[in-house]
């Protein structure tokens, strides 16, 4: 057929549906039409029962980032390195490497029992854009696109959406960078949180360990328990036993365990009990509030105690220089003005007041001096678990021994066993002696300097 005719026969066609058009206008009533319009539309979704949900990259108000995307973006890329056949991979600036699936593949997926997909594709505009300023247009997105049969419209556009953005809030969470912060005033300071030390790190009696690992993990499963008692989600822990026996190492791996950031709260430098609730509003939703040495804090009576800091030492226990709280008053000037900081005032901040708050929370307190405490402070309910650190024995040097010589049995082991029986020795002191002082020392070298400690 040559051009001409194709042109003939497309006109007539052409012709026939206006025609065709033209007496459906004319001779059929309107509320015969809208019904004629209603059942096409009706054989057409029998025919296409799918329904599909687009989340374009950028919003069309304002190229603005479009926050449904990225939260369908964390959702997927760990389901994308599972199930996809054809990755995109791309460096993040911390030098990870991020896979996510490629455009035009395809992934499944299942919820309560009902199917679904989701794809991933690029709309590219097909205007001209200046090579010089080329902003995200309306018409070049990236987007995901989630298609589901209709009749589960229900349960995917309510409860399976749902899911999806807890689960990405869970995945960003676990990625995020933790940070620790202390307080200065009424306002926290951040630093991303280094700390490597986990549970299989921690020197402790492996039951003991495990029985706080499941106590942590139990609790921070356990939103719909709390929210079904009616219950604030947090919980207590008191760490408590001498100097070096791995409390903050401890709290060190909650944090890297739950992926939680970390508020150490310097009680000396909280003006009054309103500052310590302004405080306590900022933190965040999974955070862990710790309290060292809540006995040098806060004294039972109700005014904090002359803390080393107060004296001027111009350091803290740990040999951090400190800078005198501006709230710290001279003996002579502390009587006219006392310290606002009250034991109720902290007692209404760990429970009272903490049930304002969304999200989990760990409060931890570490002391050196359990005895020392108000029972108030420590009942259960507020410090739900009272955990004691102590000495090493040979349960602790083998985690040790692990840790800092990388073995698991040795000749000397079965002295070491009966000499830490006999003496009690920190894990921070065991530790040190198996850290390495020359190139050339060897593991004999370093649990000998242990033997030589523990017989002298
Ligand atoms: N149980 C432990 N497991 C592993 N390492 C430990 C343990 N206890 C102490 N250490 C080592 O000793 C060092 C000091 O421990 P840490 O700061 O946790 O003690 P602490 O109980 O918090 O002491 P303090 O009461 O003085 O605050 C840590 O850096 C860690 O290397
Ligand atoms: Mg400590």
């Amino acid at each position: 057929m040559d051009l001409g005719n194709i042109l003939s026969h497309l006109g007539s066609f052409l012709g026939t549906l206006m025609f065709l058009c033209a007496i459906y206008q004319k001779y059929f009533p309107g509320h015969i039409r809208s019904y004629m319009e209603k059942y096409s539309r009706l054989g057409l979704d029998l025919a296409r029962p799918y329904v599909q949900v687009t989340f374009y990259e950028f919003t069309d108000h304002m190229f603005a980032k479009n926050a449904a995307y990225s939260t369908v973006k964390c959702f997927l890329t760990g389901r994308s390195t599972a199930q996809a056949k054809r990755l995109k991979a791309q460096l993040k600036r911390n030098q990870s490497l991020v896979l996510s699936i490629d455009e035009r593949e395809e992934i499944p997926d299942e919820f309560h029992g009902v199917r679904l997909w989701w794809g991933s594709g690029k709309r590219v505009s097909k205007s001209k854009v200046l090579p010089f300023y080329p902003p995200p247009s309306a018409d070049n997105k990236s987007y995901y696109k989630l298609t589901f049969h209709q009749r589960d419209r229900d349960v995917i556009l309510g409860p399976y959406l749902n899911h999806v953005r807890e689960e990405a809030e869970a995945i960003k969470a676990r990625n995020r960078q933790r940070q620790l912060y202390t307080n200065n005033g009424s306002s926290w300071m951040g630093v991303v949180f280094e700390h490597r030390a986990t549970f299989q790190t921690l020197a402790m009696e492996p039951s003991r360990k495990q029985e706080i690992v499941d106590d942590l993990i139990t609790f921070s499963n356990a939103k719909d328990f709390y929210r079904r008692l009616g219950r604030a989600w947090k919980r207590g822990y008191l760490l408590h036993g001498p100097p070096g026996t791995g409390k903050s190492t401890m709290i060190a791996a909650m944090a890297n365990l739950l992926g939680y950031d970390l508020y150490d709260l310097e009680l000396t430098a909280v003006k009054d009990n309103t500052e310590l609730l302004k405080l306590l509003i900022q933190t965040s939703k999974k955070s862990i509030l710790v309290i060292e040495d809540i006995d040098c804090s806060l004294d039972l009576t109700g005014q904090r105690k002359e803390s080393k800091k107060d004296r001027g030492d111009g350091e803290d226990k740990k040999g951090r220089p400190v800078k005198k709280p501006s709230n710290v008053v001279d003996d002579d000037k502390k009587a006219a003005n006392p310290s606002k900081l009250t034991l109720s005032g902290l007692l209404n901040f760990i429970d009272g007041l903490w049930s304002v708050c969304r999200g989990e929370r760990l409060i931890v307190f570490t002391t050196n001096h359990v005895e020392k405490l108000d029972p108030a402070l420590i009942r259960r309910g507020r410090m739900d678990k009272h955990i004691e650190l102590s000495y090493c024995r040979f349960e602790e040097f083998k985690v040790l021994a692990k840790n800092y010589l990388g073995i698991e049995r040795h000749d000397l082991f079965e002295r070491i066993e009966g000499l830490l029986q006999e003496k009690n020795m920190t894990p921070a002191d065991v530790a040190e002696h198996l850290m390495p002082k020359t190139e050339a020392m060897t593991h004999e070298d370093r649990l000998e300097s242990l033997i030589i400690a523990l017989t002298t």
